[in-house]
């Protein structure tokens, strides 16, 4: 007997590649003045995924996809808004990554810098969140993306 012809199972097929996502995200900074070292620390927000999500508990920066028509910084400040209730402003872009997830998705990452906000921290959508020195960072478990990046910021080559 013949077999019967089957249909490519898109999402199983890897010869087929996923669209790059395009993400931004926030470093979200404040300065902390230590009082016995006389010097102020630079301390960022991050953000740890909820467990039911995909990359559950890993640690990230707030943001996500820009959507069509949106400019990055548009992007940016709209999931500001939606996942802290802040209303941002969008400073200098400080870094850009792209990465291949082990699922075949790949996205084009995009960092800026917000160093001033309206409005007062909500956690709406994270498992935690917290000011972390930059030198802490790698103790964080961060999605792979991220990594290069933690440890140029935490080694003080980007801030
Ligand atoms: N916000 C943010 N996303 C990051 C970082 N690093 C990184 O790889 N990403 C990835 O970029 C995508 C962000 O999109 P999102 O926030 O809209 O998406 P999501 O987790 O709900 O995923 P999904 O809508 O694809 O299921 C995620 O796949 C996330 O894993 C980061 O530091 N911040």
């Amino acid at each position: 007997m013949k077999e019967p012809i089957r249909k490519l199972d898109r999402s199983t097929d890897s010869g087929t590649p996923k669209p790059m996502r395009l993400v931004v995200a926030g470093l979200i900074l404040r300065h902390a003045d230590s009082a016995e070292s006389g010097t102020g620390t630079t301390e960022v927000l991050i953000c740890q995924r909820k467990p039911d999500q995909p990359m559950s508990l890993k640690w990230e920066f707030p943001g996500g996809k820009i959507e069509p028509g949106e400019t990055a910084e548009e992007a940016l400040a709209r999931e500001l808004d939606e996942e802290l209730g802040i209303s941002a402003t969008i400073g200098r872009r400080i870094a850009q990554i792209r990465h291949k997830y082990r699922n075949g998705g790949a996205i084009d990452l995009q960092f800026f810098v917000v160093d001033q906000f309206g409005g007062a921290l909500e956690n709406r959508i994270f498992n935690d969140m917290r000011w972390s020195p930059l030198t802490a960072l790698p103790e964080y478990d961060f999605l792979a993306a991220d990594l290069g990046l933690i440890r140029d910021l935490s080694e003080g080559r980007l801030l």
